[in-house]
């Protein structure tokens, strides 16, 4: 149970947390609503932040930096996968985690569907730092497996149901949802790269740069503990 705060709506009446001061007090409350850093919690990962380069599906740089952040239970419970997958021989390569929601708003606004993108005035998964976008490689070969689709590709070939891929796509598909299955997400029936973490609906919807929060945490760390 979060205690409630007094937090200013966005445009589509969504409460957001969109100032450093009132995530500092959101944290000290309760160290769970953390942002982490997953480059740290997985430095055998691979990373491929489509949204902080051109290679997207609005063409054009979305984030400053290639940054990917979860909230803290999630991130570890992806440890957890993590580790799981490094006994197949397999490793994880993420492309988003925690993104901000004007960048939600910003998807809506261009792409206008609540399918493939998220509802503003419900916000995205991945506002709430609940949300991942990933795929496997191979820890011997360094390379991407093959999937039924392409990352962020919006037809039916991305969606769970889809079952005219090549076998092997079809099975890294079906390891990729055990292994995130067994610590805690569920799939996203449209998206087979989407997974959402246990609990997200209670969660705080973020709305500050990936910048903001990097700084946020440091200042935190420094701050002595009283
Ligand atoms: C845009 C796509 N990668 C995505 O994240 N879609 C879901 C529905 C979202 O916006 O939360
Ligand atoms: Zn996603």
């Amino acid at each position: 149970q979060q205690p409630t705060y007094d937090l200013p709506k966005s445009k589509y009446g969504l409460p957001v947390v969109n100032d450093v001061t009132i995530y500092q007090k959101i944290v000290a409350a309760n160290p769970d609503n953390e942002l982490v850093d997953m480059r740290q919690i997985l430095p055998d990962a691979q990373f491929d932040v489509t949204y902080a380069h051109t290679n997207n599906f609005l063409k054009r740089k979305l984030y400053p930096t290639a940054d990917v952040f979860m909230r803290k239970p999630a991130a570890l419970a992806i440890r957890q996968a993590h580790e799981n997958l490094k006994k197949q021989g397999l490793g994880m390569l993420l492309f988003d985690g925690y993104r901000p929601y004007a960048i939600t708003v910003l998807f809506y606004e261009e792409h206008g569907d609540t399918t493939f993108v998220a509802d503003p005035r419900k916000g995205s998964r991945h506002n709430r730092g609940m949300a991942i976008d990933l795929t496997l490689f191979d820890r011997k070969t360094g390379k991407r497996l093959s999937m039924p689709s392409n990352y962020d590709e919006s037809t039916p070939r991305a969606f769970h149901t889809y079952m005219q891929s090549d076998s092997a796509s079809l099975t890294h598909r079906a390891i990729l949802k055990a292994e995130m299955e067994r610590v805690g997400f569920s799939i996203f029936p449209w998206e087979w790269w989407h997974y959402d973490f246990q609990g997200w609906e209670s969660c705080f919807t973020y709305d500050l740069s990936h910048k903001a929060i990097r700084q946020a945490n440091k200042k935190g760390k420094s701050r002595p503990a009283k």
